[in-house]
């Protein structure tokens, strides 16, 4: 019995240096489009109704739903995309419990394997689960086979669901024929992680916005400035020109794909090491990569509208 009370202590210990969520963002001074989208973001727990799964590589701060509806009215969202998050493994309980809590107001991206039921399956979608997310990126996930991948693959396709594809930039060749081959609209994860040392005309970006360009139905999240810049300024102490190395990447995309472009705020940002940002100066990061009304429309509604709520777009 000890033993079992320590085990479940030991368990929610967050990973060593976890840096929590913001406790005070600012309120951005940009203003949001009408009907804007979070369209990436996490709900963590909380660890007590909904623990984390046993196969994680790191063990999060709670970040609830509720937490995550203040922030979306605090800073001026109408929706959100809840993305599943490895910590959470393929148990979509807490994520499936913030849309149900979320009023419509959110959409969600699940974890399943091979074996899901279409019982399981068709409660996801009706919560609002629109697609599944793959993630290669080694220090989250243990491979995933990809026959088992295929086989969700053939399970989601028939749901209308797309596939959220989480890599890092070095992996993009090795996978780009394994993606380019799944029958169904691609999102990738915060601009495929590019390395922002490098030229953003050099090669290696040329080969992500190759990629891009080989089907029209590949999307991509222009997100997590905080997670990809190397010399800051972090958007923190009333900085609103933060993260300027990011800047000519995602911007780049932006203006070559303005209608298959989305944005998320990454709350509650899994481990960040160096800082955590201020959601409402990240916010303020946005003018600088869709520098137009017009852009920015497209980017935080019509195309998120589009993606996951296409029976309501335009209303
Ligand atoms: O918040 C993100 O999208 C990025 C993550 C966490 C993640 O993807 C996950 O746990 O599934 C990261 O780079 O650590």
């Amino acid at each position: 019995m000890t033993e079992r009370t320590e085990q479940h202590v030991t368990e929610q210990q967050k990973t060593p240096g976890w840096l929590d969520w913001h406790p005070s963002p600012g309120r951005p001074a940009l203003e949001l489009p009408a009907g804007a989208v979070d369209a990436h973001c996490h709900v963590f727990g909380p660890a007590a109704a909904f623990p984390y799964a046993p196969e994680r590589k790191y063990t999060p701060c709670d970040a609830s739903a509720e937490q995550l509806f203040a922030l979306r009215d605090h800073l001026g969202f109408a929706r959100n995309v809840i993305v599943q998050a490895t910590c959470h493994g393929a148990d979509n309980r807490a994520l499936v419990d913030a849309l149900r809590r979320s009023g419509g107001r959110a959409r969600g991206v699940a974890t399943v394997r091979p074996g899901v039921s279409d019982a399981e399956l068709r409660e996801l979608h009706e919560a609002g689960v629109r697609g599944v997310r793959f993630n290669f990126v080694r220090r989250l996930v243990d491979v995933t086979p990809r026959a088992d991948l295929w086989d969700v693959v053939e399970r989601i396709a028939p749901l209308g669901w797309h596939v959220v594809l989480y890599f890092e930039a070095a992996d993009l060749a090795e996978l780009r024929e394994f993606f380019l081959s799944i029958p169904v609209p691609l999102v990738i994860d915060h601009l495929g992680r590019p390395d922002v040392s490098e030229d953003v005309d050099g090669p290696k970006f040329a080969g992500f916005l190759s990629f891009l360009r080989a089907r029209d139905d590949v999307w991509c999240k222009v997100s997590c400035p905080e997670r990809l810049s190397l010399t800051g300024p972090p958007a923190l102490d009333g900085e609103r020109n933060a993260y300027r190395d990011v800047v000519p990447f995602a911007r780049r995309v932006v203006e070559e794909f303005p209608d298959r472009v989305l944005w998320g705020t990454d709350w509650p940002h899994p481990n960040l090491k160096g800082h955590m940002p201020d959601d409402g100066l990240l916010v303020d990061f946005l003018p600088h990569v869709a520098p137009s009304a017009e852009l920015r429309r497209r980017l935080l509604v019509d195309n998120p509208m589009r993606l996951y709520w296409p029976e309501n777009e335009g209303s």
